[in-house]
C-alpha cells in the first residue's frame, strides 16, 4: 500500500504548471488505436494509467515512443494485432472500454475485462457502452471473466439517445461513428472541457463531427483517419486543486490556465467557502476574500436554507471536483451541503474526515453537510480507491500543523505526476513510504 506522510501547517506560495488532464488523455491515447498513420502528443503526463494503456500498445505490436521527460509520445499502430483469446485489456480503469471501437474497426473483435470500473464511485455501469456497440452492429456475448465482441464488416451507422450524459459513453459513440458506414448522431451527449478536447483531437485525425460541446453530436463516417501532432491543454481539475490546496493553507498559489471561460462555476463554488479566484494573463490565483485570513461559508440570502454545492455533468459542477470543496467545507466556518447527484456511493469518507476533528454527516447516499471550522487536529486516515479523495484527505491534512499519514493514497498516482514533489516546491512537506 502506497502511504503519504503530510508535514502540514505551512501555506503553499508559489506558481505551478498543470499537467494534462487524464480524463482527455486516455480517450485520446485510446482513439490513435484507430488510425495506422503516425501521431505526436505532447504534454503526456507520467500516470499509471497512461503507462497501463501504452503498455498495451506495445504488447499489441504499436510502435511507442514515449519520453516522459518532454512529455513527447510518437505513436505508430501500423503492424498492431490483436488476439481475443490471449490479449487482455487494462483493468482498474474505466478508459479501457475505450479501446473497444479501434479493436472492432481494425480487428473485427474486441474483449472487455469485468474490471474496468474504476473509482469505487458506486454503480459504474457498462449497459450504456454495451448498448452503443450494439447498435453500431457488435455482437456482445457474456464470457465468465469480461465481455466478448465480434462486429462483421464496417460498423453500421445509427442516431441514438442516451438515458443520461455519459462522459466516456459520449466517448465511445464518437469512436464507433468516426469509421461507420455513414452518418451517426448522439443526443444527451456529454460535454465536459476533457470531452471537448477528445472531439478536437478527432477533427484532427480527420473525423467529421459537429456539434462540439454540446449535447448533440453529429459525426459523418470517414474511409479512413490520419495522423498529426496534437498538444494536451491543462487540467481544469488539477488547477483547481492547486488553487484550493492555496486557499486551505491560508497561501498564494498561481496556477497557468489557459482556459479560464471554463471557470466561471467553479469561480462562483470558491466565492462559496470565502475563497476568490482570479484570472490575469493566462494565470490563475486564489486569495482569501476575509480580513481576519480565515475562511467563512457564504451565507444564502434566503433565510433557513443550507448553502449548498451541487455536482452533475458538465455545465454543471464536476463531480470529480466535489471532494476538493468538501475539504475547503470542512476548514470553512459554517455549514454546507454538497449533492452529487451524479453517484451514489462516493460521498461515504465522513468516517475518515472525523479522525482529523472534522464534522461532516452523510445525509444519504447523494448528501454530504460539513459543519466546518472546528479545531482539527494531524490525524491517520485511509482513502478510499478514489482519486479525489486521497487529495481532499490531503489537502485538510496539509491546513493542520503537523504530522498526518493518508493510507492508500495510490490512486493519485493515476491523474496527477509528481504531486507530491510539486506540493513540496509549493511549500509543504509530502513523502510517499510503501507500507501495510
Ligand atoms: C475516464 C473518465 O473520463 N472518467 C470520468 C467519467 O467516467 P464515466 O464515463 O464512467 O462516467 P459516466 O458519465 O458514465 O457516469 C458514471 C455513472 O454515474 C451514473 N450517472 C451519471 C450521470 C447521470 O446523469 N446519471 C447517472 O446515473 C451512472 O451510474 C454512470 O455509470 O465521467 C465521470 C463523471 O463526470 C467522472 O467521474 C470520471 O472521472
Ligand atoms: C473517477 C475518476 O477516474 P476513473 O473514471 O478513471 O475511475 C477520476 O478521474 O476522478
Amino acid at each position: 500500500m502506497s502511504n503519504l506522510i503530510v508535514h502540514g501547517g505551512n501555506p503553499l506560495k508559489g506558481r505551478i504548471i498543470p499537467s494534462a488532464n487524464k480524463n482527455a488523455v486516455l480517450p485520446i491515447l485510446c482513439a490513435t488505436l484507430l488510425s495506422a498513420e503516425p501521431i505526436r502528443l505532447r504534454g503526456v503526463p507520467e500516470i499509471t494509467d497512461v503507462k497501463k494503456i501504452l503498455e498495451v500498445f506495445r504488447k499489441l505490436g504499436s510502435s511507442v515512443q514515449m519520453d516522459f521527460k518532454t512529455g513527447i509520445l510518437d505513436i505508430h499502430h501500423r503492424d498492431t494485432h490483436f488476439d481475443p483469446a490471449v490479449d487482455r485489456l487494462p483493468e482498474e480503469m474505466r478508459s479501457s472500454i475505450m479501446l473497444v471501437p479501434g479493436l472492432m474497426a481494425r480487428f473485427g473483435a474486441a474483449r472487455v475485462e469485468d474490471d474496468v470500473k474504476g473509482c469505487t464511485l458506486g454503480a459504474r455501469e457498462i449497459d450504456p457502452h454495451v448498448e452503443v456497440f450494439e447498435r453500431f452492429g457488435a455482437r456482445v456475448e457474456r464470457l465468465a471473466d469480461g465481455l466478448s465482441l465480434h462486429v462483421a464488416g464496417k460498423l453500421r451507422a445509427n442516431d441514438h439517445w442516451t438515458d443520461y450524459a455519459s462522459v466516456t459513453t459520449t466517448e465511445n459513440f464518437v469512436l464507433c461513428a468516426a469509421l461507420a458506414d455513414g452518418s451517426s448522431t448522439l443526443m444527451n451527449a456529454a460535454s465536459e472541457p476533457h470531452v471537448q478536447e477528445f472531439c478536437q483531437f478527432m477533427q484532427m485525425l480527420g473525423a467529421k463531427l459537429e456539434g462540439l460541446g454540446t449535447s448533440r453530436l453529429s459525426i459523418h463516417g470517414v474511409e479512413r483517419l490520419g495522423g498529426g501532432d496534437f498538444t494536451f491543454a491543462e487540467d481544469f481539475h488539477e488547477i483547481v486543486t492547486f488553487l484550493a490546496l492555496g486557499g486551505i493553507t491560508g497561501g498564494d498559489v498561481q496556477v497557468k490556465n489557459s482556459h479560464p471561460e471554463q471557470f466561471p462555476l467553479i469561480d462562483r463554488t470558491f466565492a462559496k467557502f470565502g475563497v476568490q479566484i482570479t484570472h490575469e494573463d493566462g494565470w490563475s490565483r486564489a486569495s482569501i476574500v476575509a480580513p481576519d485570513g480565515r475562511l467563512k461559508v457564504k451565507e444564502p440570502f434566503t433565510r433557513n436554507i443550507l448553502q449548498k454545492v451541487e455536482a452533475a455533468p458538465w455545465p454543471y459542477l464536476p463531480v470529480d471536483l466535489l471532494p476538493i470543496f468538501v475539504a475547503l467545507g470542512v476548514k470553512a466556518e459554517g455549514s454546507m451541503m454538497f449533492w452529487n447527484k451524479v453517484y451514489d456511493g462516493a460521498m461515504g469518507w465522513t468516517s475518515e474526515l472525523s479522525k482529523f476533528g472534522a464534522h461532516a454527516f452523510l445525509s444519504d447516499p447523494h448528501r454530504m453537510v460539513t459543519f466546518g471550522g472546528k479545531p482539527l487536529s494531524p490525524a491517520e486516515v485511509e482513502s478510499p480507491y478514489i482519486i479525489r479523495v486521497a487529495i481532499a484527505l490531503l489537502m485538510v491534512a496539509a491546513s493542520i500543523p503537523g504530522r498526518s499519514v493518508i493510507r492508500n493514497a495510490a490512486p493519485i498516482r493515476r491523474a496527477h505526476p509528481h504531486f507530491a514533489e510539486n506540493i513540496g516546491k509549493l511549500g509543504v512537506r509530502v513523502e510517499w513510504v510503501e507500507g501495510d
